[in-house]
């Protein structure tokens, strides 16, 4: 487990110092019972003189104040410990699930991330100080106990000798037991997350269908489950814990019968026997504490086995030479083939995005438009075929240089809990104020910013929730601007928009598109962004069916005419 816990650690310097303190503790502890065999020794003697003495009462003592003053810094030096350790693993995990293709966050692997990063790691750092000294305590005594009574009587320390390894077989059986059951109940404690996060997901669809509180079913079953486990589980511990107990119980009452056994023998002296005493009540102290520290023990044990999980989950190939890309925009798809699971949904697509270009990409819903763009950022790998930017594959780029280049503005924005200002800094956290002002006149925020009392400041609530879809969509594109990114991936929103938001946005998609040095893929829904690009490609079921010029393709009468004419229709009937 102590391998473990340090392989865990990038950074091993905070638990190694935490581990020595906790030893020298327990080596102060043992300091000061083997100091009391010579001094009762002396005392007991019918003559004693101080000077006998005075040599284990000023080791004693030093042990003492030394004990005293490390006891009372170790609960800062714990404390801070802690949070550093917290802070190590959690960087860590964050940094292992942003290289995670996102094909690993579902549902239950959000809830399994979210319990590790509080619950396990917090757990984690927390036991490491609280539980690590009377774990290394509850071992260490007893072991230095039983040298300490070889020296005295070689019977007795036989018996301990044979004892300790008794309670500990019985105690990793008893820990074994309370390990499952805490995987149980850790996967019960999951499942509730899982299904509370899905229930607050599906409220809008719950009310819509007047079944809000017969969504809350699934998540009581789950809560009556979590009872279950615990409950059976306390069941199953018991057998080995109360083994534990009784062998720990048998092998004291064994050792007070051998030692009154000595004594009325008179094979002991009295203090021989008070010694013996003393030492037999230290001896199984410590490992009797051990029961309420074993349990501790697994879940920190299980913690560090998620929090192992999560980071050994492979994350996309990065390739170690990091090829940087020239400053060609292009992105080339060659003959790619990809499925979520085993179905195909992109087959065989060849296409090219010159430098500089805007394509619009349309096709039914379904048709692959957005699971194209997602391969092209590089969320998920191609199962056949090569993407490449710049005529260099993606799976060589640089994944962080390759990311910096990208902007995605997603249909479904999401802004984080805090301030317009806070949300573009996102995309360059040193930018100056003009850069800033900029951006958002570019992405036709300028509007909103005035409107807003709060202006730069205003608070976007969670999710961006309260900002309208659109305004959520200009903030996003802002941060393209601001972020100076060179390829732009845009899926515009699908649902209507008010005239206004609608009017932004296409001169905000059409100034991103000025840039004759930024490769645009828009995956566009009005007639008017498509009208900004200069290539259109037609999807349909995960292949290419049109691709051209938008006047080249008017003139096939294929899939693009009949959009165009649709929308022409739309907007007739509107007038009317
Ligand atoms: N995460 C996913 N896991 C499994 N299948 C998925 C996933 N995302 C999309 N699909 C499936 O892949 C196919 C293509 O979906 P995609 O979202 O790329 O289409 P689209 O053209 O963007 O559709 P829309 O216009 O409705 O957004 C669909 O059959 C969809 O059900």
């Amino acid at each position: 487990m102590i391998r473990k816990l340090y392989r865990l650690f990038p950074d091993k310097s905070v638990l190694l110092k935490l581990t020595l303190l906790h030893v020298i503790l327990a080596l102060l502890q043992g300091v000061l019972l083997g100091v009391l065999v010579p001094i009762l020794n002396y005392l007991l003697k019918e003559s004693v003189a101080f000077h006998d003495i005075e040599f284990w009462l000023i080791i004693g003592a030093v042990a003492f104040v030394s004990y005293l003053t490390l006891t009372v810094i170790a609960t800062p030096v714990g404390f801070g410990a802690s949070m550093k350790l917290a802070t190590q693993l959690r960087n860590n995990v964050m940094s292992h699930v942003t290289q995670l293709p996102l094909g690993w966050f579902t549902s239950d692997n959000k809830a399994r991330l979210a319990r590790t990063l509080t619950a396990d790691i917090g757990l984690i750092a927390q036991l490491v100080v609280t539980i690590g000294a009377p774990a290394i305590v509850a071992i260490l005594v007893p072991a230095s106990i039983i040298l300490v009574t070889f020296l005295v009587n070689w019977q007795i320390g036989l018996l301990f000798l044979f004892i300790m390894p008794l309670a500990l077989f019985v105690l990793r059986w008893g820990a074994r037991i309370a390990a499952e059951e805490e995987i149980k109940l850790e996967r019960a404690a999951t499942e509730i997350a899982g299904k509370a996060i899905e229930l607050g997901q599906a409220q809008t669809v719950l009310r819509a269908a007047g079944k809000a509180v017969e969504g809350t079913k699934s998540l009581q079953q789950t809560l009556a489950e979590h009872r279950t486990v615990y409950r059976k589980g306390l069941q199953r511990a018991k057998i080995p814990f109360l083994s534990f107990i009784g062998a720990i119980t048998v092998g004291f009452i064994a050792v007070i019968l051998l030692i009154t056994q000595f004594f009325i023998d008179r094979s002991f002296t009295v203090s021989q026997t008070i010694i013996l005493f003393i030492l037999a009540v230290r001896f199984l102290e410590p490992l009797a504490y051990l029961t309420e520290l074993i349990g501790a023990l697994q879940a920190m044990d299980n913690g560090m086995n998620r929090v192992k999980d999560i980071l050994q989950t492979p994350t996309l190939p990065i390739n170690p030479r990091h090829t940087k890309n020239s400053g060609d925009t292009s992105v080339r798809l060659n003959n790619i083939t990809f499925a979520y699971d085993r179905e195909p949904v992109i087959k065989n697509v060849s296409l090219l995005f010159p430098h500089g270009s805007t394509t619009a990409l349309i096709g039914a819903s379904g048709s692959g438009k957005t699971t194209l763009i997602r391969l092209i950022a590089r969320f998920y790998d191609v199962d056949q075929g090569n993407i490449q930017i710049g005529k260099v594959d993606i799976r060589e780029l640089d994944y962080n240089t390759m990311i910096d280049d990208i902007a995605i503005i997603f249909q479904d924005v999401y802004l984080f809990d805090t301030s317009i200002r806070e949300n573009l800094l996102i995309a360059k956290p040193d930018a100056t104020e003009a850069e800033l002002k900029e951006a958002a006149s570019s992405a036709q925020l300028d509007e909103m910013l005035e409107r807003l009392p709060k202006g730069w400041d205003t608070k976007v609530g969670e999710g961006g929730l309260q900002l309208s879809g659109g305004e959520r969509q200009r903030v996003s594109i802002a941060r393209a601007f601001l972020k100076k990114a060179r390829i732009v991936l845009i899926d515009e929103a699908a649902s209507a928009l008010d005239p206004e938001n609608e009017q932004a946005i296409s001169n905000a998609i059409a100034n991103i598109s000025s840039d004759q040095n930024r490769t645009i893929i828009i995956i566009a829904h009005r007639p008017a962004t498509i009208q900004a690009a200069n290539h259109i490609v037609v999807l349909e079921n995960g292949s290419v069916i049109e691709q051209g010029s938008p006047h080249d393709l008017l003139l096939q009468n294929g899939y693009y005419a009949k959009f165009r004419q649709q929308h022409k229709q739309r907007r007739e009937w509107k007038v009317e």
